[in-house]
């Protein structure tokens, strides 16, 4: 059998290496970039230099597919693909158009940043961050003495993190979005808020609630303005979201609301031979019990894992995934899975919740290796399955969100966790510790 992967990052990565292990199917890797595997998580962390450089944010290359048998076009961009002649056609770097037939056809084309259609979007020192080459591009500009003042617009994921780098550069840093707080998507304000605290005392100007409405300059970006101010920058760094990258499939597959490649739980997409994986496809949402779009690096893994196994004859079902995520600003660590209480509003759960906050260890333990954590775990009423769960501290507990996430995927209640043994040993936690008290709270 011929399986010809288009998209080789994340997703693509991960199916291809699954195929290869399992099977002597031939596989032909296409991509346009001139990289593969980059770690987009890795940029703040560079660009901020919290890390010595991006060497290490490449973790497989085109030699150790080519070692275990594929052939790997890199920079090569496919233009259309023929559903019904099963035909991939693509044009390489040197202009030269190509064809691949296949069998079986795997779609990893990942995402794309949301592009603010406002007047002057075109004027220099504006950016978009996903590609490493992008990366590199905000590196370079930010290392210019000119560049003072930056302003992140968006300030989910990618905004906050970069807003972070931003400061770090000692640059002043101006994060606007349109909603009350940051991060918005993933936690409800009383978690949310502490993140804005967090940014505003280590210098960061947030501007909440605005709309953007344009940039301004001759040439070059002087300025962002939006419904509620005029604020004067020299380099601005967009980030208000992905969406998913359909341009091959769209007129030929079924789509999700959002234009992604709807797949079953095998990522098999409406054409049998054609699997979807990663950020260009659906994912199935425990928490939602129903089908969604997530953009994660952790789901286009597991996706392509799937995609993978099921191309090499093994029958393999997702278990479906919680959107579990985290984030790690200075002090401040939030983590995160399923839904918040204002999510589940916005996604139609009949939602309640329990809170508490303690610190992780008895107030007897050094103050340096303790401090307080505030949890949220938030539960469908009727059902009372645990369908979210929200932490943060400057402690680092972040492990405590994988099992949130695995209740969520098995439907554990509420009621079930109240009494869910938890090993307990003072260097670690507390023998009453926060999950126990806050569950005992729901009533
Ligand atoms: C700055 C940043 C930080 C992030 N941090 C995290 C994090 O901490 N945790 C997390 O889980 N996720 C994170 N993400 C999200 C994560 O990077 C994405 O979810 C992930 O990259 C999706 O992988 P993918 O393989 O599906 O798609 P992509 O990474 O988008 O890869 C798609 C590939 O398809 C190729 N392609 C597209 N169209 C064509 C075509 N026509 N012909 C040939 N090739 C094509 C592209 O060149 C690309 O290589 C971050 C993203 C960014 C940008
Ligand atoms: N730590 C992580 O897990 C991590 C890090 C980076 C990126 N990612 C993922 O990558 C994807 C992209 O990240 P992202 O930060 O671009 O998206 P995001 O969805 O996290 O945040 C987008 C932000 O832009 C705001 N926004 C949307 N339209 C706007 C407008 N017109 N004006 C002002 N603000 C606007 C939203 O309110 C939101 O806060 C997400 O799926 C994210 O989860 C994850």
């Amino acid at each position: 059998m011929k399986v010809v992967i288009v998209g080789t990052n994340h997703a693509g990565i991960h199916a291809a290496n699954t195929i290869l292990d399992n099977t002597d199917d031939e596989v032909v890797m296409i991509d346009r970039n001139s990289n593969l595997s980059y770690l987009g998580c890795g940029t703040a962390l560079w660009v901020g230099r919290q890390i010595d450089g991006y060497e290490g944010l490449f973790y497989t290359k085109r030699e150790d597919f080519e070692a275990k048998g594929a052939r790997i076009l890199m920079e090569t961009a496919v233009d259309s693909i023929d559903f019904d002649k099963k035909i991939v056609h693509a044009v390489t770097k040197d202009g030269q158009a190509i064809e691949e037939s296949y069998d079986k056809l795997v779609l990893a084309t990942g995402s794309k940043p949301i592009a603010p259609n406002l007047p002057g979007k075109d004027l220099e020192g504006i950016h978009f961050l996903k590609l490493f080459q992008e990366g590199q591009a905000v590196d370079q500009d930010m290392a210019r003495e000119e560049v003072k003042t930056v302003a992140v617009l968006g300030a989910g994921y990618i905004g906050v993190e970069i807003a972070e780098a931003a400061a770090r550069r000692g640059k002043k840093v101006i994060l606007l979005d349109a909603m009350d707080t940051s991060l918005s998507n993933y936690y409800d304000p009383e978690f949310a808020t502490l993140m804005d605290e967090n940014l505003r005392a280590h210098g960061i100007q947030t501007q909440f609630g605005e709309m953007a409405q344009g940039y301004e300059g001759e040439g070059r970006v002087e300025a962002l303005v939006t419904d509620k101010g005029r604020y004067e920058v020299d380099m601005v760094i967009n980030a208000i979201g992905f969406g998913p990258n359909n341009d091959l499939g769209k007129d030929h597959l079924e789509l999700f609301t959002n234009g992604a490649y709807l797949v079953n739980r095998r990522q098999q997409t409406s054409d049998p031979d054609v699997y979807a994986v990663g950020d260009c496809a659906t994912v199935y949402s425990n928490a939602l019990q129903d089908t969604a779009y997530i953009a994660l690096a952790s789901n286009a893994v597991r996706s392509g894992l799937v995609a993978g196994f099921n191309l090499a004859g093994q029958d393999v079902e997702h278990v479906g995934v919680q959107g579990s995520n985290g984030i790690s600003i200075f002090e401040q660590k939030l983590v995160s899975t399923g839904y918040s209480v204002k999510s589940a509003a916005r996604f139609g759960l009949d939602v309640d919740y329990v809170d508490f906050e303690d610190k992780q260890k008895y107030p007897f333990m050094p103050e340096d290796e303790n401090a307080p954590v505030k949890i949220r775990i938030v539960f469908e009423k009727g059902s009372r399955r645990i369908v979210g769960a929200q932490l943060a501290s400057t402690y680092d507990m972040s492990a405590t969100i994988h099992m949130f996430s695995l209740a969520i995927q098995q439907k554990v209640t509420i009621d079930t966790l109240k009494l869910t043994d938890f090993f307990f040993l003072p260097h670690f936690n507390q023998a009453h510790n926060y999950i126990t008290m806050a569950a005992l709270q729901a009533k």
